[in-house]
């Protein structure tokens, strides 16, 4: 029986600012490096070692991913990088205040953009303040303007298929260091969620996640590594 292990990045300095993020790249605050780090305890108490590590191209990931990964022995894994993992984009609404938005918009309006399964957010202009089309990590590949869970599933899903699900079946155990959206559309996927109840749906940050795998299938439910 093979495992994944999900966990999103700790607190992020826009989390605690209460910024629209997406594929803005902000760092971990304080409190941030203590949920990694602590997930990485969780991990080697409960004795759930990653054999193999997928993470996005954003430092609040790859950071959380490094903290666990120290904290649990395992910062020699081979670890993944791709973009397939990133934040949902958060089009014309990153770097906007969420409250501020919120008054100016509605709480609505702000909560279709933020938990719809399908309306994405205005699209970012291009060449604005944070049009990241010309950051080198994303060369060679389209920056989206903006996404849905909808969008953000339609690029995650086939990285899964191609990627991770391999691994689960030649026995690994997989830890996926990720964003908050990301993660939904995969645990959509996982845990055959409707369109309508993913809008429900939250995923605490640093808090390890588990599946157990039998070849490709999920063979048990999603449970919270504290809880097992
Ligand atoms: O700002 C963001 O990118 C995300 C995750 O922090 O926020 P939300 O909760 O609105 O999906």
């Amino acid at each position: 029986m093979s495992k994944l292990i999900l966990v999103r990045h700790g607190q992020s300095e826009w989390n605690l600012a209460n910024r629209f993020t997406g594929w803005w790249d902000v760092d971990l605050t304080d409190k941030g490096v203590a949920e990694a780090r602590a997930a990485g305890v969780l991990l080697a108490a409960k004795g759930v070692l990653p054999t193999i590590a997928f993470t996005s191209l954003q430092t609040r990931a790859i950071k959380t991913l490094n903290l666990a990964l120290e904290e649990c022995g395992r910062l020699w894994l081979p670890v993944i990088k791709d973009w397939h993992l990133n934040e949902r984009h958060y089009g014309g609404l990153t770097g906007l205040d969420k409250q501020q938005t919120r008054d100016k918009h509605g709480d609505e309006q702000v909560h279709i953009w933020r938990r719809s399964f399908d309306i994405p957010p205005p699209a970012m202009e291009p060449g604005s303040e944070f049009d990241l089309s010309d950051d080198p990590r994303y060369a060679g590949i389209e920056v989206p303007m903006a996404e849905s869970l909808k969008l953000t599933i339609e690029r995650v899903l086939p990285y899964w298929e191609s990627a991770i699900l391999p691994q689960l079946a030649k026995g690994k155990t997989v830890i996926v260091s990720a964003h908050g959206n990301s993660l939904r559309a995969l645990v959509k996927h996982l845990s055959n969620i409707s369109d309508d109840d993913i809008t429900g749906l939250e995923i605490p940050t640093g808090q390890p996640i588990i599946y157990d795998f039998d070849g490709t299938q999920v063979a048990g439910e999603r449970r919270y590594l504290k809880d097992c």
